[in-house]
């Protein structure tokens, strides 16, 4: 199951990649090492609901795979939350604040969170690429132009990683916390 998941994230990778046409000269968008988490929650006591707060993710990407309690839920662009049903076989793909800030913009670090109502405990399994020591997050020359502009600075994916989990980091919605960081004003 890793090695599938580890493939299917090369996969993924080398098609965003050649969307931006950038497959010809490089193999990776940045430099990562693979963490894969199984994510056990509990069933609430009766009538609550417990989960995971809503937030955008941190690391580059994650794959997600539900076991057989779905709960994940996503907030629209106009501001709705929408719950989603996998079918067991299906994975989940989002991108995390490195990656909108690689793509300068383009692709969108969708916020999200798991609800628990119901009484059956939820498993579920993620793989996650997290860029290496020194990894340096911008975005290719190839995605600034005059249309568009560089929205955020370049920066150091441990330095993302320490603001973001510092009390200056975890008081800011988690959405602005990369804009908070690396924004550039105009
Ligand atoms: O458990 C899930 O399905 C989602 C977990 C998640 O969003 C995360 O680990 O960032
Ligand atoms: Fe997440």
């Amino acid at each position: 199951m890793m090695r599938q998941l580890d493939e299917l994230k090369d996969v993924i990778e080398m098609m965003i990649l050649d969307s931006y046409g950038l497959g010809e000269k490089s193999d990776s968008i940045v430099p990562c090492k693979t963490l894969l988490r199984v994510m056990k929650y509990s069933a609430p006591p009766s009538g609550e609901e417990v989960g995971l707060t809503a937030h955008t993710d941190k690391l580059l990407s994650a794959i997600l795979c539900e076991d057989q309690v779905s709960g994940i839920e996503f907030e629209t662009k106009d501001g709705q939350w929408v719950k989603l049903s996998l079918s067991h076989s299906s994975f989940l793909f989002i991108v995390g604040d490195p990656l909108m800030a690689w793509s300068n913009g383009r692709m969108h670090p969708v916020k999200h969170l798991v609800m628990m109502r119901g009484e059956k405990e939820r498993i579920s399994l993620g793989i996650f690429p997290v860029p290496k020591e020194g990894t340096v997050i911008k975005p290719p020359n190839e995605l600034i132009d005059e249309e568009h502009p560089q929205i955020l600075k370049e920066f150091y994916f441990t330095e993302f990683f320490r603001f973001f989990s510092s009390d200056e980091g975890v008081a800011i919605d988690s959405a602005k916390q990369v804009f908070a960081f690396a924004g550039i004003s105009t």
